[in-house]
């Protein structure tokens, strides 16, 4: 049937590590643009990104940038940033009219953003919410994370003493891995004691961390309070879409962000894979008005580049899950009034 609004989230693509430990043999000058930078490498896949979405939505979109048909978010980030446009390079190649210079196959089209003390809609985890940080002390107290932190205190005392950071925690781990992947990735040798083992003895711990982050204890309310904010704001647009008439305009809705967005979205909709989002991953939604007038929501992620978006599918509805149904199924993890159930 006719196709609507499709709101889409993107993490940011390949980066420089965000920190160093204390004891890295690279530092923040081995990096050409210093820490948490988009590579050259992150701004391919965002160009290769935005060419993926233009061929799937090629009968979607017209084959000229019209500024009503989409509308762009970053979090104010240089890498969310960058990525955005990088991905629009590869969304809306100008044709031979739109070449503000015939030497230039690229047009400027606006990314917009909040300063980052503003962001409430797209960084995780939100904060302040002190009811959010007490659902944390309680899944801390876990038998699952306290059996987790147990079963690896020999692994986590031995990164703690190879990388000289004191406070190692399951809640920490995740910027080890993060070091070294970004240092493996761009070719540079790793400490002795990396071995392959040991790195994917860090992954599972890093995934871990980020089912810590919005799972394992009390998810409904941790979405509520999390993921399920983003979740409202894409859910009253596909609504908007749905009352509006049939010559609405805004096609695309697109939010670029990072892993912990994904994950906090994805945890709320109870279609997470419990790994952490790769770099320019995407999660769409696609709207759609079947034949007898009724609106459904369609869900794909694509996380693998050079492969079609998987279809995501609700728990309690089939992958086209007719919009009312989607909303009923999402009320529970959408807050009411988030101020006020962040009060303890
Ligand atoms: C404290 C550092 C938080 N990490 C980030 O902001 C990164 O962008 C991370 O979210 C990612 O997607 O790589």
């Amino acid at each position: 049937g006719v196709t609507r609004c499709r709101p889409q989230v993107y993490r940011h693509g390949d980066r420089s590590p965000i920190k160093a430990f204390p004891r890295d043999p690279y530092q923040e000058s081995a990096w050409p643009q210093g820490f948490g930078q988009l590579t050259q490498v992150g701004m391919r896949q965002q160009w290769e990104l935005g060419q993926a979405l233009r061929r799937r939505y090629r009968d979607f979109l017209s084959d000229t940038y019209r500024r009503q048909e989409i509308f762009i978010r970053s979090t104010d980030c240089d890498r969310t940033l960058m990525s955005a446009e990088a991905n629009l390079a590869g969304l809306y190649p100008p044709g031979g009219q739109e070449m503000f210079n015939p030497n230039i196959s690229w047009q400027p089209i606006p990314v917009h953003t909040v300063p980052e003390s503003d962001e409430r809609l797209l960084k995780f985890p939100l904060t302040p919410c002190p009811r959010y940080e007490q659902l944390q002390t309680e899944t801390r107290h876990s038998a699952e994370y306290i059996n987790k932190t147990k079963e690896n205190w020999q692994f986590l005392e031995m990164v703690a003493k190879e990388t000289g950071i004191r406070d190692i925690s399951l809640e920490s781990i995740w910027s080890v891995y993060d070091t070294l992947f970004c240092e493996q990735a761009h070719k540079m040798d790793l400490p002795g004691w990396v071995t392959p083992e040991v790195m994917t003895h860090l992954k599972e711990l890093k995934d871990f961390g980020f089912e810590f982050l919005f799972g394992i204890h009390n998810r409904v309310e941790k979405a509520r309070l999390q993921g399920g904010v983003l979740l409202d704001h894409i859910r009253k647009n596909l609504t908007k879409a749905a009352n509006a008439s049939a010559h609405q305009n805004l096609k695309l809705l697109v939010y670029s962000a990072h892993d912990t967005t994904l994950v906090a979205l994805q945890t709320a909709l109870d279609v997470y894979n419990k790994i952490q989002a790769p770099y320019a991953s995407c999660h769409l939604f696609e709207l759609y008005q079947e034949d007898d007038g009724n609106f459904s929501v369609e869900m794909f992620y694509r996380n693998e580049s050079g492969k079609e978006p998987f279809p995501l599918t609700i728990p309690g509805c089939q992958h086209k899950c007719p919009l009312q149904r989607f909303l009923e199924l999402t009320d529970p993890v959408v807050p009411q009034d988030w101020e006020q159930e962040c009060k303890v």
